[in-house]
């Protein structure tokens, strides 16, 4: 292994011992606490190694995803509470796992920093810190064992997430299952986190409290559906699943597309957030819930591990000349375009 740099030439080593070292020798301690109380962990080894090692049952597959979050792109310091920022970081990977029918099993931290975020502030508190307590708080909801991560000083603060998650062989849930007939679902409200992230915009000091989850704060804390998507796969009620992170109307579209077939939805049924619009709804993004699809013979449940679930249109065969998405509203069908967030599209 190549020698590591000397503590405190990656972060400076302020009074609160901030050195690269302390600062891995402070998460490796708060990871512990969780990984060392999960019952039947596949963990075999976590933070201290140049790898973790984990075991997988013979009778599941492995699910992985990652997920970047940086400064100004996904959150901002002057808007987003530290806690929020680490909430936020950890909700986007299990939202993945959730849209896979998978369960939690390890997540990985790869965070970069300026050194004056992990330096005490005249608060007397470090960023970092503040980070991390957002973060363990929703790992020891979700029990998922902080397993590794990597640490670099940086210019701008970026956190990637890495989750590792288990299914039942064969049966995680696809983008690619839908069927004509089928009919779409989704979970919860939607809107909620843009219509935050507009007022979180406009007064960033009236949001500067808010540093512990809540269910009605869907932007600053969104509540991944690990419990719905673990259900939907054991009953095996979805055809197709995913997660909503950059919209309605771009996400859908991903089904039809890996699915390969055409939607219809119901404005009117669209389960509006408190404040949201509808273009908010369709387009916002940063939801977290699950929408899925499932065949018109599956009975499909109201509430789902305490979260209702609502029926929002169909699957219908591609016809050439319609557009893949359509959204009936007011007795008019139009185009539905995908237009939720997309990078590198000029924002
Ligand atoms: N830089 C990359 N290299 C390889 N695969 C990528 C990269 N970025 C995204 N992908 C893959 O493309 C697919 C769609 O990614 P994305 O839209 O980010 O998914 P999600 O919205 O679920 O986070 C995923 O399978 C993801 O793993
Ligand atoms: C400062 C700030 N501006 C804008 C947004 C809104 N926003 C940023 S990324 C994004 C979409 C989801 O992020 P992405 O990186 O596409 O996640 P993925 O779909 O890959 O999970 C949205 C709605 C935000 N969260 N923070
Ligand atoms: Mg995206």
């Amino acid at each position: 292994m190549v020698q590591k740099r000397r503590a405190g030439a990656i972060f400076s080593p302020g009074s609160e011992g901030g050195g690269e070292l302390a600062l891995l020798e402070a998460i490796r301690r708060r990871a512990g606490q969780i990984s060392s109380s999960k019952s039947g962990s596949r963990i075999r080894l976590g933070i201290g190694d140049d790898c973790a090692l984990l075991r997988p049952a013979k009778d599941e597959e492995i699910a992985i995803t990652t997920d970047l979050s940086i400064e100004s792109r996904h959150f901002r310091l002057d808007w987003h509470p530290p806690e929020s920022v680490g909430h936020r970081t950890l909700a986007r990977g299990l939202s993945d796992l959730a849209a896979m029918g998978a369960r939690p099993v390890a997540a990985f931290l790869s965070l970069g920093i300026p050194a004056r975020l992990a330096t005490a502030g005249s608060d007397g508190k470090r960023w970092v810190d503040r980070f991390l307590d957002g973060l363990m708080a929703l790992a020891e909801e979700h029990q998922v064992p902080l397993a590794g991560g990597d640490l670099a000083e940086s210019p701008v603060a970026l956190a990637d997430i890495v989750l590792m998650g288990a299914v039942p062989r064969g049966k995680a849930l696809l983008r690619s299952g839908a069927k004509p007939g089928d009919r779409i679902f989704v979970t919860g409200k939607l809107g909620g986190s843009a219509a935050e992230l507009a007022a979180l915009s406009a007064e960033p000091e009236a949001f500067a409290s808010k540093t512990a989850a809540s269910a009605d704060s869907p932007h600053l804390y969104p509540q991944p559906r690990v419990a719905q998507g673990m259900w939907l796969c054991k009953k095996r009620t979805a055809s197709a699943a995913m997660d909503l992170s950059d919209g309605l109307s771009t996400d859908l579209r991903h089904i039809c597309d890996e699915s390969h077939v055409a939607a219809e939805i119901d404005a009117a049924k669209i389960p509006l957030a408190k404040d949201a619009t509808l273009p908010m709804a369709l387009h916002g993004g940063e939801d977290y819930e699950l929408l899925f699809t499932a065949r018109p013979s599956t009975k499909v449940p109201r509430r789902i591990a305490g979260v209702a679930v609502t029926e929002i249109g169909r699957i219908v065969r591609i016809r050439k000349g319609r557009p893949v998405v359509t959204l009936l509203t007011d007795g008019s069908v139009v185009a539905l375009e995908a237009k939720g967030w997309e990078h590198f599209a000029g924002r």
